[in-house]
């Protein structure tokens, strides 16, 4: 299986890099395929994400050469989001059923895999050295945190999953936000996290639109347009926001030093 390769970077190459450079370097653009899994490995925080699309078919989450273990999760903790129709998580062997936005962790050292015939299942996938149990996150359940304003765009609802305020994990935090109808922005006022690598995942989109990422240091950003089911890597020195030109939701993921979710420095919007 050939996996994505992405190396850590430092700010000062984004001002000077191409559209095509900064795509290549920050954005995933197809992680979701018919009866396969596919994965990405960034060098930042050592995150793997990746996309299983079991079709019909029972799909197995594969080792990965540059993990360097005989089972993925040997030596890491997992998230899964399910962006699809209902399916099935496996954890050694137990379903796990998701609906639309449901979350699973899965703690060190299980054998996983994904069935379900519309169901198109999102992972990230970071060290770990514990094992933590697994647990389900339903989005019916799960009290949202309701941030932004309509009047400045930014309402939506956080689904916090895995966030250090409720179950364990090593270094993985995630959580699916959705943006509220008539607003466009995420994460506005932006923040960084100096102590963690973020990689958000949009998905909701139609096919005709696209989200206006910003990325880099305060300051000295750049944009990404961003398409339905694609990823984008947040180093620590980035910020991390964007406005669609229609509604949609994504996936955040964070793995660093800490989980605790409000470990963030805030970034006043006349400072990017
Ligand atoms: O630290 C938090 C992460 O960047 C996201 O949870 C933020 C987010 O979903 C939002 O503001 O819309």
């Amino acid at each position: 299986m050939t996996v994505d390769l992405r190396y850590a970077t430092g700010p000062e190459t984004v001002e000077t890099a191409t559209t095509a450079q900064l795509r290549s370097r920050y954005l995933i653009e197809n992680l979701f395929a018919p009866a396969e899994v596919r994965a990405a490995y960034t060098h930042e925080d050592r995150m793997v994400v990746a996309g299983a699309v079991p079709a019909g078919t029972t799909l197995a989450l594969p080792p990965l050469d540059i993990v360097g273990t005989p089972g993925h999760l040997d030596r890491r903790e997992l998230g899964v989001v399910n962006i699809g129709e209902p399916g099935e998580v496996l954890v050694d062997g137990t379903p796990h059923k998701l609906g639309a936005l449901d979350g699973l962790y899965v703690g060190r050292g299980s054998d996983v895999a994904f069935t379900g015939d519309g169901a198109c299942f999102y992972l990230v996938s970071a060290p770990a050295d514990a094992t933590h149990p697994v647990a389900r996150f339903s989005r019916d359940t799960t009290e949202p945190v309701h941030i932004g304003d309509p009047a400045t765009a930014s309402a939506r609802a956080l689904y916090r999953y895995v966030w250090g305020g409720g179950h364990p994990s090593c270094r993985l935090q995630f959580g699916v936000t959705v943006v509220s109808d008539g607003s466009v922005w995420n994460t506005m006022p932006a923040h960084l996290h100096r102590r963690r690598t973020e990689v958000y995942l949009y998905t909701g989109l139609p096919h005709d639109a696209r989200v206006l990422h910003i990325l880099g240091r305060p300051g000295a950003t750049r944009h990404l347009f961003v398409a339905d089911r694609q990823a984008v890597i947040a180093p620590s020195w980035s910020v991390h926001a964007g406005a669609g030109t229609a509604p949609y939701a994504f996936v955040w993921a964070m793995a660093g030093e800490n989980t605790d979710y409000g470990d963030l420095d805030p970034v006043a919007v006349a400072d990017l």
